[in-house]
């Protein structure tokens, strides 16, 4: 088969772990007899630079033209004294409300083979870490009216919609189905208006699904519980600024923000693929970047949105694989390990696939 993908380099680490994604990509390709074609498009940072805009409309049709879409990471400190609207993220944000992608999808799973990369006590991380944190990616206080009265205010206002709450909800149900059947939802009702809404839409869409397990948690007690008692969680769903912070949170974990990949999901196949994290300009350039966040999100890709489980499953193997043999980029480097760069990392997850 063929499959049209639009790649988004963007800025920093960007174009390193999407370039080591790609190349696993090609070799499933020849693997499986499936022909993945890129257009490389343009976003963030490098887009101000080469056209004036974060996000130029072209990249916006080629990504809807698109099977599915492949996302390194945009902004860095060149471009940070922009004004909100004209800065690299308003890309990323952009993206996502153009293409609907509503539903982010971020699993954080503590490997065997990362155990020592974990900072939590052995007993506390335990065995089988895995936590699906579903974070609602078009809303909240990031989509709402913003202001500023010069020096004296700002604010940006912090709504969710019936619609967009039972979505996500529902979302969160269908995938704790497919797993352990336990939700738990984080909200801050005990403050906000916004939560006690959110939380009685949930309540609502739970009584479609009397198999799942629900409780909820604030956002703050849900911070403190993931590294006390990680162990709890199966599916998380919280709206997008607790998720924001409470994927980073539960990317440490896994051992590394490196290693977190994600799905941004519309209620189609289609859907982008990004690694939780940034665009590290602390490292950029270095060939230090781990690419493995990137080609677990393309493995999801696979999974989500070309129907490819065997492939998807290949990668996912060979990364197992690849730290299982003791290679480690420096983030999650510990004593013994083979220390790599991002380019051998990425050769040696195509060597065993
Ligand atoms: N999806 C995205 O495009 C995205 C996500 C988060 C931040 N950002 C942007 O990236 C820029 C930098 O943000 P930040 O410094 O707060 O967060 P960051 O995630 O870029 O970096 C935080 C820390 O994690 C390390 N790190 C991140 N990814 C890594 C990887 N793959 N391998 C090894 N180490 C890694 C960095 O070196 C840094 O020390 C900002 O402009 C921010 O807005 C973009
Ligand atoms: C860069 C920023 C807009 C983005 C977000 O807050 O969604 C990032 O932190 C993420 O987690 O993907
Ligand atoms: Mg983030």
């Amino acid at each position: 088969m063929n499959y049209k993908i639009a790649v988004i380099p963007g800025d920093g680490i960007g174009p390193e772990i999407v370039g080591a994604s790609t190349k696993v990509l090609d070799k499933i390709g020849e693997k499986f007899n499936h022909t993945f074609n890129y257009t490389e498009v343009l976003a963030g940072g490098v887009a101000i630079d080469a056209t004036g805009s974060p996000l130029p409309q072209e990249t916006v049709d080629i990504c809807k033209a698109s099977d599915a879409v492949i996302l390194g990471a945009l902004g860095g400190p060149k471009w940070d004294n922009l004004p909100g609207d004209k800065r690299p993220e308003a890309g990323l944000l952009g993206i996502r409300k153009a293409l609907g992608l509503y539903a982010n999808l971020r699993p954080a799973i503590l490997y065997e083979e990362l155990k020592a990369a974990c900072p939590l006590k052995p007993e506390i991380a335990g065995e089988g870490l895995d936590i699906m944190v579903v974070r609602e990616l078009t809303g909240d206080v990031y989509f709402g009216e913003k202001g500023r009265d010069g020096d004296e205010a700002a604010w940006d206002i912090m709504k969710y919609t019936r619609p967009e709450v039972l979505r996500i909800a529902r979302k969160a149900f269908e995938i704790a189905m497919k797993r352990n059947k336990k939700v738990t939802n984080v909200d801050k009702a005990n403050v906000l208006e916004v939560s006690r809404f959110w939380r009685s839409c949930v309540l609502e869409v739970a009584k479609d699904f009397p198999e799942v397990e629900l409780n909820h948690l604030y956002v703050d007690n849900a911070a403190m519980q993931l590294v006390i008692n990680p162990k709890q969680f199966d599916v998380i769903v919280t709206g997008n600024l607790f998720g924001d912070i409470l994927s980073d949170e539960a990317s440490m974990i896994t051992g590394s923000i490196g290693m977190l990949p994600s799905a941004s999901l519309s209620d189609g196949k289609f859907g982008m693929y990004e690694p939780i994290h940034g665009s590290a300009p602390d490292i950029a350039g270095q060939d230090k970047a781990n690419p493995i966040a990137t080609i677990i999100s393309v493995a999801m890709m696979l999974r989500f949105s070309l129907d490819l489980i065997k492939e998807a499953d290949c990668i996912e193997a060979a990364v197992k694989k690849t730290l299982a043999q003791g290679y480690r980029t420096g983030d999650i480097y510990s004593e013994g390990m083979k220390l790599v760069g991002t380019v051998e990392m990425g050769q040696k997850i195509i060597e065993n696939l």
